[in-house]
This record gives C-alpha cells, sequence and structure tokens, in this order.
C-alpha cells in the first residue's frame, strides 16, 4: 500500500504556525514512508474563501519549503463528483430526502433543549420499512440526508489517541446536501479521501468529532476507510487553540521577522513530537525519527523565546555566503547598500553568533556600510573629551600599522592599552562608540580588520 497523506486547508484567512506544524507531520509521515503528500483547498465556504488566503496558503507552503506531489485541488471544482456520490447514496438506500420546515427543526431544538438533551432531528422523513412517510408539502426544497445506521457504534483506532469509540445514536442524520444540492463539509472530504487515494488522514483534533460522522459514510460507500490521526493543537499565549480568526500570525510573517524556514520547520517539529532530548535536526533527520506514537497526545503552547533560541543555532551553524543573501534584502529596506563596504558575507560570518534573527544581524551589519551615531548615553559614558584625545593617539599609532589585520589590531590595541597604563574597555569601548556608534559588537580588532583602514581612520578622526 503506497502512503498517501493530505494536508487540507480552508482559504480563509492566513496559514498560521498551527497549520503549518500539522502539515508538517502529514508530509514527513508520507516521505518517511516513501508515499505522497497531496494538498487540497476546501474552498466551499464561499462567503470566507478568498483568492488572496489561497495564495497566503501556497505562499506559506513554498516559504518553509513544504512541496507536496499533487494538488492544490479545490473542492469548488469538484462539485459534478459530490452530487453523483449523493446521488448513489440516495439510490442505495444510504440516504433520503428531508422535507422539514426550517420552523419545525427550530421546534425540535428547543423541545430537546427544554428537555435538557442536545438537539436532534427527529428523523421524521428517515424512511424505514413499514413507515408511512408524510405527504411532501409543496413549498420545501428538500435536503439529503444521511441513513446513519442505528445501534451499534463507530470504532477507530487512532494514530495518536488510541482507540475511540462512539455509538451511532450520537450521530444525527447528517445533511449530505442544502436545499441548493450544495454539499456538506463532512461529506466532501469522505469523497476526497477517498478519490485521492488518502491512506492515513493525519489532521488536528479539532476534527476529531467529524471523525465517526465520516466514517459512517466511508462504510455507506464500502469504501476502505484511511487511518486517522488526530494531532494535538498549537496554543497561543493565552492557552486557546491559535486560529486564523483570532490570531493574525501568517507563517510569513516569520520571515519578516528574519526567522530562518528550516529553523521554523525545526521548531515546528518538537511541538507535540519529540525524540530524546535531540533539539536540533535535519529535516532528513526528522523524516528519519518521525513516527505518529511518538506524538504527544497534549496541546502544545507557541513559545517565541524557544524558536528564537531555535533560530539562533541556525543562524550559528549557516553558510555566511547564504546568510548574506538573506540579509542582503534587510539592509536593503533599511536603505543601507553594502556598495563600496565589506564583502557582506564576511561580515555575516563575523556576526553569526551573536544573532537571534536576521533582522538583528542587518541591524548590527549597518554599522559596516554606514557610520551610525552614538546615543547621547553612549556619548556620554565612551567619548568623554579624554577619550577623544586618546582616540587621537590610537588613530596615529593604527595609520602606521605594517599589516591591517585582526591580529596586527589586537597586538597594536594591547600595546596602546599598555603604554596608556589604562584597561582594555577604556580603549575598546570608546572605539566601538567611535566606529561604531553601538558597544555591542565583536571584538574590537575583528571589527576594524573588517572595516578596512581607510574607513577606520576616517571615523576615528570624524
Ligand atoms: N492551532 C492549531 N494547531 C494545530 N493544527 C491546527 C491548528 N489550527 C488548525 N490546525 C489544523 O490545520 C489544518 C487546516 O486548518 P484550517 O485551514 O481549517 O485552519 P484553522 O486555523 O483551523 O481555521 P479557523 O480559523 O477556522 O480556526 C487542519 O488539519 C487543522 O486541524
Amino acid at each position: 500500500m503506497k502512503v498517501r497523506t493530505r494536508f487540507a486547508p480552508s482559504p480563509t484567512g492566513l496559514l498560521h504556525i498551527g497549520g503549518v506544524r500539522t502539515a508538517l507531520f502529514s508530509w514527513a509521515f508520507a516521505k518517511k514512508h516513501g508515499g505522497q503528500f497531496v494538498l487540497r483547498i476546501e474552498d466551499t465556504d464561499l462567503e470566507r474563501s478568498t483568492p488572496e488566503s489561497v495564495a497566503a496558503i501556497m505562499d506559506g507552503m513554498h516559504w518553509v519549503g513544504l512541496d507536496y506531489d499533487e494538488g492544490p485541488f479545490y473542492q469548488m471544482q469538484r462539485m459534478d463528483r459530490y452530487k453523483t456520490v449523493i446521488q448513489h447514496l440516495l439510490d442505495s438506500g444510504h440516504a433520503y430526502y428531508c422535507y422539514c420546515s426550517k420552523e419545525e427543526l427550530e421546534a425540535q431544538r428547543a423541545e430537546a433543549e427544554s428537555r435538557g438533551e442536545k438537539p436532534r432531528y427527529n428523523r421524521a422523513w428517515r424512511p424505514e420499512t413499514g413507515k408511512t412517510l408524510p405527504a411532501i408539502p409543496s413549498d420545501i426544497t428538500p435536503v439529503v440526508r444521511f441513513k446513519t445506521p442505528m445501534g451499534g457504534s463507530v470504532v477507530w483506532y487512532d494514530q495518536v489517541k488510541g482507540r475511540i469509540e462512539i455509538s451511532h445514536d450520537e450521530l444525527d442524520d447528517l445533511i449530505l446536501a442544502r436545499p441548493d444540492g450544495t454539499p456538506t463539509y463532512n461529506f466532501c472530504v469522505v469523497v476526497d479521501d477517498w478519490d485521492m487515494q488518502i491512506t492515513h488522514v493525519i489532521r488536528g483534533d479539532d476534527h476529531v468529532n467529524n471523525t465517526p460522522r465520516q466514517i459512517v459514510i466511508y462504510q455507506a460507500l464500502d469504501a476502505t476507510v484511511p487511518l486517522f490521526a488526530h494531532l494535538p493543537m498549537i496554543h497561543n499565549d493565552q492557552g486557546v487553540k491559535l486560529s486564523k480568526r483570532r490570531d493574525a500570525v501568517s507563517v510569513v510573517d516569520y520571515d519578516k521577522q528574519g526567522i530562518l524556514p528550516e529553523a521554523l520547520l525545526n521548531y515546528l517539529a518538537r511541538l507535540g513530537w519529540g525524540h530524546g532530548d535531540d533539539e536540533i535536526f535535519s529535516l532528513t533527520q526528522f523524516i528519519e525519527w518521525f513516527d505518529l506514537k511518538d506524538v504527544s497526545g497534549s496541546p502544545s503552547r507557541m513559545d517565541r523565546d524557544k524558536l528564537l533560541w531555535t533560530n539562533a543555532q541556525y543562524i550559528k551553524a549557516a553558510d555566511p555566503a547564504q546568510l548574506a543573501a538573506r540579509v542582503a534584502g534587510f539592509l536593503a529596506d533599511k536603505g543601507v547598500s553594502t556598495e563600496g563596504g565589506p564583502a557582506l558575507a564576511d561580515v555575516c560570518a563575523l556576526l553569526k553568533d551573536r544573532c537571534q534573527t536576521l533582522v538583528e544581524m542587518a541591524d548590527q551589519a549597518e554599522y559596516f556600510y554606514r557610520a551610525l551615531t552614538p546615543t547621547q548615553e553612549i556619548a556620554d559614558k565612551h567619548l568623554t573629551p579624554t577619550d577623544e584625545e586618546r582616540l587621537k593617539l590610537f588613530a596615529e599609532a593604527a595609520a602606521s600599522l605594517a599589516t591591517w589585520d585582526a591580529a596586527s589590531l589586537g597586538a597594536l590595541i594591547k600595546e596602546f592599552v599598555k603604554q596608556q597604563g589604562v584597561k582594555m574597555p577604556q580603549v575598546g569601548m570608546p572605539i566601538r562608540a567611535k566606529v561604531c556608534g553601538i558597544t555591542n559588537t565583536p571584538s574590537v580588532d575583528a571589527v576594524l580588520a573588517l572595516l578596512g583602514r581607510e574607513e577606520v581612520l576616517r571615523r576615528l578622526v570624524a
């Protein structure tokens, strides 16, 4: 059996990281088993679905690198197929027309509520042997309802939650098609997963209540019931399910925040799944290790500090040239041109151990390309008249340095400190303040070496 999984978002807003984590597990499961991963856009909610949301889903998937083998399939393009299957269910006696009016349903609901019971359709139009159905009213366009089996129960072995059993009596006779003929959610999902030969339905556990309703439809269609894996939800800071209606954090916003997509995926992989104490691992490693049985049953909370820590590990390990390609964009956004300055890859190599995001890296890289004015606080602390005098002397010494590299600059600064009879920070901090405009920089010798003699001397005497 070829493993086939799917991700089936509704295009009713942005793609948030809860959805991406769910997509990641589904994707990894397919990859691990040499199977296929399908993208399906569940766009039947015409009022809320938008082309912008479809684009946001595709952009998000593309940015994190979750490639799909088939799709995107759109439910709105499959209407004829749903109608055919509904007709088949009607013909085979698994579905029936229901002519209940809105008022009748409302009355049934009110009555059930007054008895403290779950609102339930009274199955007046459900055909049974020996039962006489009411006369068809002329003013009602019927819905199509599923004839849910009576007695017995639905059982499935959830790949995450274990055995689940739901009594048939808990399930109403689900509406399959509305009066205008449009099919309903649970029904479309079954037909799609059946047609797309999905073997493992891996989705968020917000869908767990849909599963028994879907399984009975599979059974009526004589279709193979896939395996189900319901993943725990990712919660926001307030401990509630991340949702596109509430939490306006699109996955591509993390790009703008300077998070590397590979770091985000690594972070998400650890949300609800674990492999011992391993925190940092490649996608290849994740695919190899991933197993649904290791998925936790409880929800996880989005932890920004942990994400930043993970991102820092990825930045540290990244190739400086690749970092430079990304940091260049952030510098350009700030209006900083790298032309005429040190190679950005060299700057990134120097900064990569000290930044949690690429935005931070671009901020720190800025002084390599344009002199920054120190804040008043820095100037008061590190650029006093005495400091300025000392900096002039240092500039003279630096001007005659034979070789301009970090080692020679390091030796020069050491010698200068000794000669001035001061401590290292009394020279290092004013140099940073004067040359960089900030004091939080890598080691002074490395910074000066990279900036180049001409630029350093120009800034020292400015
Ligand atoms: N917070 C979450 N954590 C984990 N998975 C989620 C989360 N929210 C949605 N999913 C899963 O992502 C997939 C796509 O979901 P969908 O497009 O319906 O997004 P949604 O955020 O649930 O939308 P809504 O705004 O209706 O809450 C589904 O499998 C769903 O279970």
